[in-house]
């Protein structure tokens, strides 16, 4: 534990280097006190005990943006690393910038709050600057922590410039009061201990060995100033112009997919983009700029539907933080199985041309209706 009321994040956790070469706090089993996992039930299901002992004293603030009321990994990391770094005695209070639908004391919350007014298709930085600023007044935070990506990272550093707080972005590590930001160059700086800690992704393992307590509150009362930008609203790109890490929604074909014209036609139905192993690509059918994977890209979609692709271990470092992975497979045992959220065992093939035919029929029920 430091002097201060923030602890820093144990010593004795082990590193490990991830992918892109940073270095990662994990909590494992042997990680001493804080560290203990908890006892499973009869069910195989893990009983977490509660980090906040008692009543709260003061509070750590994260602020995260939600999409379509689900808080991605980024967001996740920023909640745990602020559990990570309270004490017994802080609470860990979390702004939603949009709806919430999670259930987030698993990664720590203790207290959430939702503002679904300024989910991310809306512009509005001076309301969410004004409403920020009556959750500090009220809760007067310790500790400000944002993930440093999207449209967070834009608001993080408004708020410090705006409030005149001292922020540190890029974090990957804090220890003894001080933090480590990444450089360019996989380089690194040193400073100290920030109010606001804006975290590099990747920096925190989300898998805790206790929970927060969750419970929901109001928000506080607060004015929306007119904004200084007119906000015009969101228009979507077509799925083919965007960079594969950009996408929402890909559909992914490993060797098993041999039905080029259904893979197309069905991407276009799901207004997804397309992405290959490294096997479909090598042997011609996508070009390089397709592959996702340890040598290809890594993606961070909603949705990653992976069609006869085995999921070798280098094909599924670069699908790390998709949220949900369909798999298509003939083999129940191949592992991208285990890594899906959804497996459909059946031929990909008849696969594709089955979800398609569906997809036409609500899409024809949907126009008739209209
Ligand atoms: C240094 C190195 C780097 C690499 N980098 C990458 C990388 O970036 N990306 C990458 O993807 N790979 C990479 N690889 C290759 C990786 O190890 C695998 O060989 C590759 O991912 C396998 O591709 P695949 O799953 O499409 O093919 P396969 O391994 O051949 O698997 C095909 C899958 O399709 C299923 N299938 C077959 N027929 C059907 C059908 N009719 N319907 C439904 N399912 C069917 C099979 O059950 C099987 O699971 C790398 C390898 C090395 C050594």
């Amino acid at each position: 534990m430091s002097h201060g009321t923030i602890p820093r994040i144990d010593p004795r956790r082990p590193w490990v280097v991830g992918p892109s070469g940073l270095k990662r706090i994990v909590l494992g089993a042997e990680t001493g006190e804080r560290g203990q996992l908890a006892p499973e039930t009869s069910h195989g299901a893990q009983v977490l005990p509660l980090r906040l002992q008692g009543a709260a004293e003061r509070y750590s603030l994260v602020v995260l943006h939600s999409d379509r009321g689900a808080v991605d990994e980024a967001g996740r990391q920023a909640i745990a690393a602020a559990a990570l770094l309270a004490d017994s005695k802080t609470a860990v209070l979390v702004l939603v910038l949009g709806s919430c639908q999670d259930e987030l004391s698993v990664v720590g919350a203790d207290v959430v709050l939702s503002a679904p007014a300024f989910d991310p298709q809306h512009f509005a930085p001076e309301g969410r600057l004004a409403l920020i600023q009556a959750v500090v007044t009220q809760y007067a935070p310790v500790q400000l922590v944002m993930p440093d990506r999207g449209a967070d990272a834009e608001l993080g550093r408004l708020l410090a410039t705006r409030q005149r707080w001292s922020v540190a972005t890029d974090v990957v590590e804090v220890a003894e009061g001080l933090v480590r930001r990444l450089l360019p160059g996989a380089r690194f700086a040193v400073a100290a201990m920030p109010f606001v800690l804006m975290l590099a992704r990747n920096a925190v393992e989300t898998r805790l060995p206790w929970r927060g307590q969750g419970e929901v509150q109001s928000l506080p009362a607060f004015t929306s100033p007119p904004e200084r930008i007119r906000d015009l609203g969101v228009s979507s790109s077509a799925p083919e112009n965007l960079d594969l890490e950009e996408a929402d929604a890909i559909l992914s074909a490993g060797n098993g997919m041999r039905d080029m014209a259904g893979f197309q036609q069905l991407a276009s139905l799901l207004g997804a983009a397309t992405g290959a192993s490294r096997v479909a690509v090598d042997d011609g059918r996508f070009p390089r700029s397709k592959q996702v994977g340890a040598t290809g890209k890594t993606v961070q979609s909603s949705l990653y539907m992976a069609i006869g692709i085995s999921g070798a271990v280098q094909h599924l470092q670069g699908i790390k933080e998709c949220r949900h992975v369909v798999a298509i497979n003939l083999d129940e045992s191949a592992p991208i199985v285990k890594r899906a959220s959804l497996s459909v065992i059946a031929d990909s093939t008849d696969f594709m041309a089955a979800l398609a035919d569906l997809l036409k029929a609500a899409r024809a029920k949907q126009e008739k209706a209209a």
